[in-house]
């Protein structure tokens, strides 16, 4: 274990001996609020807003209401252990840090800070295909840190192989492959403010750097953003894959590959036929189909229907050690975070993503403890309660 994760609760009660005082809130229902007053107005909505009316982000949240967790008293859980395996590596704690696009617009570190922190935790940071630094860069940044590599399967097979080689070349073990996101959704505060992060270059570092990308143009980026920019969007939305082409990822990538933004029973059995090494299950964050499933609903039916034969991983609205819990007793591996961590990105940079981090781990460690589990193994479906 990297570190005891309650430790954290008591550098903080402890801070007039010497500990730590919290940098800003360690409450997960506040911390949205309270970033809304250090990043810019357009950043803030882009960041907390979901698609449509907002109803997928609001049944998220409202499914994890549903379930109570049930705690078991004289357990003895002094010592415990919250290590979990995921594809074959062992983690400090069944958390990923999902990947997030455009991090630069929070905070001028963007997902060089993210890097650290995650690093410093030992926690898998998910680079975007989006990211404001490159997929060479972030590496750095992580140095011994566990990274994974988030794919936007682009239209075109050869930029899309340059991409993969250079995320193997640059040590990102794992590939997701995002689905969900195949166009951007109707996304109301988006297009109140006319705003979208791409169009000012952000969020495009690795493509633009991509040799393959650049051969595609006619004048280099640094000539024509404009064009580059335009080439980019093209080739990166509205794209026509489907399950056939998913041995072209194989091809080109030897490493576990995850779909992540599955929610129908039959996708993640399709996706164990093609021979993937685990989902996400995801709506994205209530990000692109408004009046999808809430996340935490489609999690079991799909836990049920794939058990042991692929890896099944959650995400949406996770923000508690509570949450987390729920879905791993619902059949999660483990879960992925977006936003929380985020919003810490945008007050302090790596100290805060570090922080938000440090407080979910030690709530879950807590959680564990308080509820009576030795370890993340024996949290299953009898710790729950549907209300
Ligand atoms: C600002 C922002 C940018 C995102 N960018 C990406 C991305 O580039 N690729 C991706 O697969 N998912 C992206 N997501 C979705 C997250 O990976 C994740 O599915 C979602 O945030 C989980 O929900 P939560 O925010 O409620 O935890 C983004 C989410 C947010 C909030
Ligand atoms: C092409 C979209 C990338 C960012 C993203 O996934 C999001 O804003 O949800």
């Amino acid at each position: 274990m990297a570190e005891r994760f309650g430790g954290y609760q008591n550098e903080i009660y402890l801070h007039g001996l010497g500990g730590t005082k919290p940098p800003f809130t360690t409450d997960p229902v506040r911390l949205a609020e309270s970033a809304r007053e250090v990043v810019s107005p357009e950043a803030y909505d882009y960041v907390a807003g979901g698609a449509g009316s907002g109803a997928t982000m609001v049944a998220n949240r409202a499914a994890f209401d549903r379930w109570k967790l049930v705690p078991r008293m004289l357990t003895d859980a002094t010592a415990r252990d919250t290590s979990a395996t995921v594809l074959g590596a062992t983690l400090p704690a069944p958390v990923l840090l999902a990947p997030v696009g455009v991090q630069s617009i929070v905070h001028q570190d963007g997902e060089l800070a993210t890097a650290r922190a995650a690093a410093a935790l030992g926690l898998p940071m998910i680079l975007s295909t989006a990211s404001s630094r490159t997929i060479e860069e972030v590496a750095g940044a992580s140095g011994d840190g566990p990274r994974w590599f988030q794919l936007y399967w682009p239209n075109d097979s050869d930029v899309c192989a340059s991409m993969l080689t250079r995320a193997k070349a640059a040590g990102y073990s794992t590939l997701v492959v995002t689905l969900d996101t195949w166009t951007l959704a109707w996304r109301p505060r988006d297009l109140d403010r006319a705003y979208l992060p791409f169009l000012k270059g952000e969020g495009l570092a690795t493509p633009l750097s991509d040799p393959a990308f650049r051969a595609l143009l006619e004048k280099a980026p640094e000539d024509d953003m404009p064009s580059a920019i335009l080439r980019w969007v093209s080739l990166f939305t509205g794209t026509d894959h489907s399950w056939e082409h998913l041995p072209f990822l194989r091809e080109h990538w030897d490493g576990p590959i995850v779909l992540k933004g599955i929610q129908h029973v039959d996708d993640a059995r399709r996706a164990v036929d093609a021979g993937m090494d685990g989902i996400v299950v995801s709506n994205h964050g209530g990000r692109q189909v408004d009046g999808a499933i809430a996340s935490l609903e489609a999690l079991p039916p799909i836990a049920n229907a794939v058990g042991d034969r692929i890896e099944v991983l959650f995400d949406s609205g996770v923000r508690t050690g509570a949450d987390i819990l729920k879905a791993l007793a619902l059949g999660a591996k483990a879960v992925l975070i977006g936003r929380p961590w985020v919003y810490g990105l945008g007050h302090a940079g790596e100290d805060g993503v570090r922080h938000v981090l440090r407080g979910l781990l030690a709530d879950l460690d807590i959680s564990l403890a308080l509820t009576g589990h030795r370890s993340i193994s024996e949290v299953g479906p009898e710790s729950l309660h549907r209300s």
